[in-house]
């Protein structure tokens, strides 16, 4: 069964960030992503979503300066004390959530050995910290052509071979089928390979990062053979919509709860 959660960050935007689990929940989602909670404190966020009835499927640890255009910390030197406290806020939201997953980015950094080591030195201090909470840490490939140039990986032998280099067996892969596509295409056959290290996933089409049917990706098919290989996860509607939220939600009809919106 195909599960979607509806990205926060992205949908609904019209609304202030509580609201849209209010909105995400009429509209049919059982569960919901997003970026950033920390500008909210823990409780009234947890509180938002059981009152809605939603299941916190994904958030990213604190990510350095975004505004600044940072976008992780995690593979810079002389950031482990902050990417450490980072580690601890993440995880007391999580745990307060009832988040079972958590983004951890690595930022823009040169492919040295010493951004590698220090990269995997925290995804195993993350690792080991949300083992024992029993969460996921999820490392995910972005696409560095369009939107993240420098990023520190972006394709999946490179995530793996990050994922493999920590060594825990609870860090796994997030495949964004929108940077997927860009960077390295093949999604039907990548994603039946990659199956089993896959711990999330997201999805927008492409070209523009908006609503399924907009691009190049035939999503109803694509959907169907993700449901065909049983993927039990979740996918992230991590798109921009191109007009109203709700209003573009039709490509969306046969996997949504009805009746709510
Ligand atoms: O950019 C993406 O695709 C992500 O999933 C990151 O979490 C940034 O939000
Ligand atoms: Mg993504």
């Amino acid at each position: 069964m195909i599960k979607l959660a509806a990205n926060l960050s992205m949908m609904f935007q019209d609304l202030p960030f509580l609201d849209r689990f209010d909105a995400a929940a009429e509209a049919g989602f059982s569960g919901v992503e997003f970026m950033f909670p920390y500008d909210h404190g823990a409780g009234e966020v947890a509180e938002r979503g059981r009152r809605c009835g939603l299941e916190i499927a994904l958030f990213n640890l604190p990510a350095g300066d975004w505004a600044g255009g940072e976008r992780g910390i995690a593979a810079l030197p002389g950031r482990v004390e902050e990417f450490r406290a980072g580690v601890a806020k993440g995880l007391d939201y999580a745990n307060a959530l009832g988040c079972p997953r958590l983004h951890l980015m690595a930022g823009k950094a040169s492919a040295s050995t010493e951004c590698r080591a220090v990269l995997l030195d925290n995804i195993a201090y993350a690792a080991d910290l949300a083992a024992a909470d029993n969460v996921e840490i999820l490392i995910e490939p972005i696409n560095t052509r369009v939107d993240i140039p420098g990023y520190f990986y972006g394709t999946t032998a490179e995530a793996l071979s990050v994922i493999d280099g920590a060594g825990r067996a609870n860090v796994r892969l997030q495949y964004d089928i929108y940077h997927m596509q860009i960077m390295e295409g093949d999604l039907a056959r990548m994603i039946e390979r990659l199956l089993p290290r896959i711990g999330h996933m997201q999805l927008a089409d492409n070209p523009g990062r908006a609503e399924p049917g907009t691009g190049e990706i035939n999503y109803p098919w694509l959907l169907s053979h993700i449901d065909a290989l049983g993927y039990a996860g979740w996918i992230g509607c991590e798109y921009r919509p191109a007009g109203d939220t709700k209003a573009g939600l039709g490509w969306a009809r046969d996997y949504l709860n009805s009746g709510r919106g």
